[in-house]
């Protein structure tokens, strides 16, 4: 499809699952399912995933009444519109300006730089009739910083942009279909003026006097919105992952090279062990990153209610979470489609593996809702604090529990003898809390070298980086103890799953061999039964590998991939799918005629003179 073709079909296809969802009708997590079903970015993500939740969280209950119902039954359409040109990820850097003008009572909205340009946000080029609008509030010429507005930005009978306000699309995105199915668009205000209610007043107000009043809450609580999507893109990270590594394994099973004498039959891929070194830790992260997408829905949840009842106690520590794990799954995600993609081989990269298209529409998860170094960096700084507060009688919790513990931690030596001590789950979280903290306290004690914290804390970042990650895999990893230790029907499920838990830990461990080394949390004979244990998962799960993929449950039309088909027929349908292109229509190419015969002759006429 071109572009606009693409742009259309996904307005049919959302509007279609709007009438669906309300005919049928579905509830909350069926629409979702429905979501992903779609498979295609589109104007409905930001509409109930940011502009209903932001005017949720953030506005009174005089705004909510008055716009809910209205978003409710998309009788409006919003979008989200925090980023501009020149600023994404310093929120507190955004130019456009909300003034308050006491004489009219009113906001007038300006765009005073082409930097302060909103850019990016999905749905507004094209789609939204409203947005939740970011903007620095100025009263009696003082700046109040951020602040979210409501604002109509379309006429609603024959949605042309409203005057004061220039808007369209940012143009083409990576990939060929993809992202493009959005709309993601720029945004001017020339003066724009809208009445001093939409303004989303339930932190801080703005009275008729043109008085500011301050939030009594915490004014992160405006970034509400951010942390509840961080918290749902970890969930789909597992999803993306489960999807590529479901193409990947049941490929690796059919695909067949060498290992064969006289003639015979030859290896399945999947039984050479770089291949099992490189497929089984990405399967094991699919169901890692599941687990701990459910616990983090439910850290979400707990957070939320006690948030309503005016508990803050949490939410730094919900913050560092869904920063974190958002960061830390999808970029693992974005690696592991495209590791599935060479782990197939040459047909891998044929449109038709169905893995390019996931990759292009995937990979932009590792900057929307914050850049992925960015929100690590927040991580660092929780742990940064918590470590400065070591001692100080406040006992860390929560995730950082572990920290508590500082003093065993920074000493113990870790006790494993055999191979076998790898799957002793008090073993392993030892071992990677050790890391952790030993990288945290590192970096704590590097930064007390500078006079200045700040700028300690910029020399130090790359090092800060690597120690916040090192937390979030400890996090998923006892994540996903805990859910072995839960109750899980069936013995044989949970042998599998407790073999898919300890390759997720010992491929860390391998990977990042360097930390846990240079840490002393692990010696380096220590590494190398890791090494010996991990082959041999390796070999127990190698027999169920297909059988924990299909687990899956992902139909093949879902999957759209010729490589992962259900019933492994790849090669009459890679032929079927070959034949489907426009260039097989004719069998002499357009342009034989203007190119290539004129080409030919020449070289005919020359040989013969
Ligand atoms: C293939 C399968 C896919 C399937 C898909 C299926 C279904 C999908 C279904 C639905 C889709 C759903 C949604 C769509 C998803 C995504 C794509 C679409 C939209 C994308 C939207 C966007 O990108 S919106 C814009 C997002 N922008 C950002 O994230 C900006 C990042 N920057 C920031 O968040 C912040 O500015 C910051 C974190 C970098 C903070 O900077 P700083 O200057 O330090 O902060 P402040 O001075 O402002 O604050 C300092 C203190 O505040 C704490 N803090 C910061 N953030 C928060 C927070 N969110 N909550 C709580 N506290 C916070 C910070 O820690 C400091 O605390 P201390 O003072 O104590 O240190
Ligand atoms: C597909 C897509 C959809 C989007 N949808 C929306 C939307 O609906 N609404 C919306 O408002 N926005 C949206 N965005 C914008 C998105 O949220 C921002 O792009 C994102 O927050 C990153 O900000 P940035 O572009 O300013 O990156 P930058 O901050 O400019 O990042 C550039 C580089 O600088 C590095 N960097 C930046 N700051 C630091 C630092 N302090 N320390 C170290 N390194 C740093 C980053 O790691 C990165 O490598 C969308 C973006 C994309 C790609």
């Amino acid at each position: 499809m071109t572009r606009k073709e693409l742009f259309k079909n996904t307005l049919r296809k959302s509007v279609h699952a709007w009438k669906l969802i309300n005919e049928l009708p579905l509830s909350d997590d069926e629409s979702l399912m429905l979501r992903h079903f779609m498979d295609q970015p589109g104007f409905l993500d930001l509409h109930w995933r940011m502009f209903v939740p932001a005017i949720k969280g953030q506005g009174t209950e005089e705004q909510k009444q008055k716009w809910l119902p209205l978003a409710n039954k998309m009788q409006i359409i919003g979008c989200y519109a925090q980023t501009e040109l020149g600023h994404g990820s310093n929120v507190q850097g955004l130019e456009t300006t909300a003034t308050f003008d006491p004489q009219t009572d009113q906001f007038i909205l300006h765009s005073p730089t082409q930097t302060s340009s909103k850019w990016w946000p999905g749905g507004l080029g094209k789609v939204s009739t409203h947005a939740v609008i970011y903007a620095r509030l100025i009263t009696d010429g003082k700046d109040h910083g951020v602040h979210g507005f409501i604002v109509q930005l379309r006429n609603m009978d024959d949605h042309s942009p409203l005057p004061g306000i220039t808007i369209g699309d940012i143009g083409v995105k990576f990939g060929n279909g993809a992202y493009n199915s959005m709309d993601n668009g720029f945004l001017m205000f020339d003066k724009f003026c809208i009445p001093r209610d939409q303004m989303l007043m339930r932190l801080s107000k703005v009275t008729r006097e043109g008085k500011y009043v301050p939030s009594d809450v915490p004014r992160q609580l405006m970034y509400g919105t951010m942390v509840s999507v961080r918290q749902t893109i970890v969930s789909n990270a597992s999803i993306a992952m489960a999807r590529a590594v479901c193409i990947a394994t049941r490929y690796s099973a059919v695909r067949r090279q060498f290992g064969s004498q006289n003639g015979g039959i030859e290896t399945q891929v999947i039984d050479y062990k770089t291949q099992q070194n490189r497929l089984f830790p990405l399967l094991a992260s699919a169901y890692a990153f599941r687990f701990v997408g459910e616990w983090l829905k439910w850290l979400y949840t707990d957070v939320t209610q006690r948030l309503e009842a005016s508990d803050f106690a949490t939410l730094p520590e919900a913050h560092a979470c869904t920063a974190g794990l958002k960061s830390m799954t999808t970029s693992a995600t974005s690696d592991g489609i495209e590791e599935c993609r060479k782990l197939c081989g040459g047909h891998g990269y044929l449109w038709c593996s169905g893995l390019p298209e996931l990759f292009a529409v995937y990979v932009p998860a590792c900057t929307y809702e914050g850049d992925n170094v960015v929100l690590q960096l927040q991580v660092a700084r929780f742990l940064m604090k918590t470590v400065s507060q070591l001692g100080s009688g406040k006992a860390p919790a929560g995730t950082t529990a572990y920290m508590g513990r500082a003093k065993h931690l920074l000493q113990c030596r870790s006790s494993i003898r055999k191979a076998e001590d790898w799957l002793n789950p008090a073993m392993v979280l030892e071992t990677f809390e050790a890391r952790a903290l030993r990288m945290a306290v590192s970096c704590a004690n590097n930064l007390s070298k500078f006079e200045n914290q700040e700028q300690g804390f910029s020399e130090l970042l790359a090092d800060l980086v690597e120690a916040a990650i090192a937390h979030c895999q400890l996090i998923v990893v006892s994540k996903f103890i805990v859910k072995l230790e839960g109750e899980i029907k069936g013995k044989g499920v949970k042998n599998q799953l407790k073999n898919l838990c300890y390759i997720y830990a010992l491929h860390l461990i391998h990977k990042h061999l360097g930390d846990f080394l240079s840490t002393n949390s692990i010696t380096s004979e220590q590494a190398s039964l890791a090494n010996h244990q991990l082959r041999s998962l390796y070999t127990q799960v190698r027999p169920n590998a297909v059988a924990l993929v299909d687990a899956f449950d992902y139909t093949d039309h879902y999957l759209g991939s010729v490589l992962g088909r259900y019933d492994g027929n790849v090669y009459p349908k890679l032929f079927e799918e070959a034949l489907k292109d426009p260039l097989n229509d004719t069998v002499v190419p357009d342009g034989y005629h203007e190119y290539i015969r004129p080409l030919i002759k020449q070289h005919l006429r020359s040989a013969r003179l």
